[in-house]
């Protein structure tokens, strides 16, 4: 099983979610941004550093909302998300296609990975 954290990075009352390449797996599908824990990092800083090498901004998670198994029949994940603020600079996207700020509403008009269905549930009750 694949250990996986992933930030919803609220700003100015929005979500970031980015787009996945063609070339990833899960490709064009949408997401919110992150990726596999390494040997000898705990989930916030592999947090941290995913959103730097992926987006180059810096963001500080606080709240972890929530954490679910997916299988995908091929592999399978547990997908940790955590509430995460926006701290410092401009995003560049150096592995995703886009990104997007969208309100929570917004969510349905997009094509989310299947694993991020029961994080979107948390969410929903975390921002009432
Ligand atoms: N980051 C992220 N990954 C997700 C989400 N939902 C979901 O099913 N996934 C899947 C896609 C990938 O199979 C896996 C994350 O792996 P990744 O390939 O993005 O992570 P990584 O950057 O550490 O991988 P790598 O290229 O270094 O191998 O989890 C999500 O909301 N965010």
């Amino acid at each position: 099983m694949i250990q996986v954290v992933c930030a919803i990075i609220q700003k100015d009352n929005k979500i970031l979610i980015a787009q996945r390449s063609e070339k990833m797996n899960l490709p064009l599908k949408w997401e919110f941004p992150g990726g596999k824990l390494e040997a000898g990092e705990n989930e916030k800083e592999a947090l941290i550093r995913e959103i730097k090498e992926e987006l180059n901004i810096e963001i500080s998670p606080s709240q972890r909302i929530s954490s679910h198994i997916h299988d995908y029949v091929t592999f399978k994940i547990n997908l940790i998300a955590y509430l995460c603020e926006y701290i410092s600079g401009e995003i560049q996207l150096l592995e995703h296609k886009d990104f997007r700020y969208i309100t929570f509403e917004e969510l349905k008009n997009y094509n989310l990975a299947d694993a991020d269905i029961p994080v979107i549930t948390e969410l929903q009750r975390h921002l009432k």
